[in-house]
């Protein structure tokens, strides 16, 4: 048993990484559209944007039957982030 629950975290933590790196990887490019906005004068949010990607996120934990309002409150916490940064760094019209 012991053995077994050592190897599940072990996975566990495999996955923490990958998702780390994924978050890294796209802050990343979410930081150079901020940089695009801040050019082309657009503001922070893009409502049309941020619906399409809630819906994405949450038809994808449907197909993994996943709890839809855990993942949406994950993808809306990522997007929340995104535009702390967008105006942080770019100061872009509200
Ligand atoms: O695509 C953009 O315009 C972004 O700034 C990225 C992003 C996102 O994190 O996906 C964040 C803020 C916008 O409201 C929409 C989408």
């Amino acid at each position: 048993m012991d053995k077994t629950i050592n190897t599940l975290r072990k996975e566990v933590e495999k996955i923490d990484i990958k998702l780390v790196n994924l978050l890294a990887k796209r802050f990343a490019l979410t930081s150079e559209i901020g940089k695009c906005k801040h050019y082309l004068g657009l503001p922070a949010v893009d409502k049309s944007r941020v619906e399409q990607f809630l819906k994405r996120w949450k038809n994808m934990a449907k197909s993994h039957q996943i709890s839809t309002e855990c993942i949406g409150e994950i993808a809306q916490k990522i997007h929340d982030l995104v535009v702390a940064n967008h105006n942080k760094h770019y100061q872009l019209i509200k």
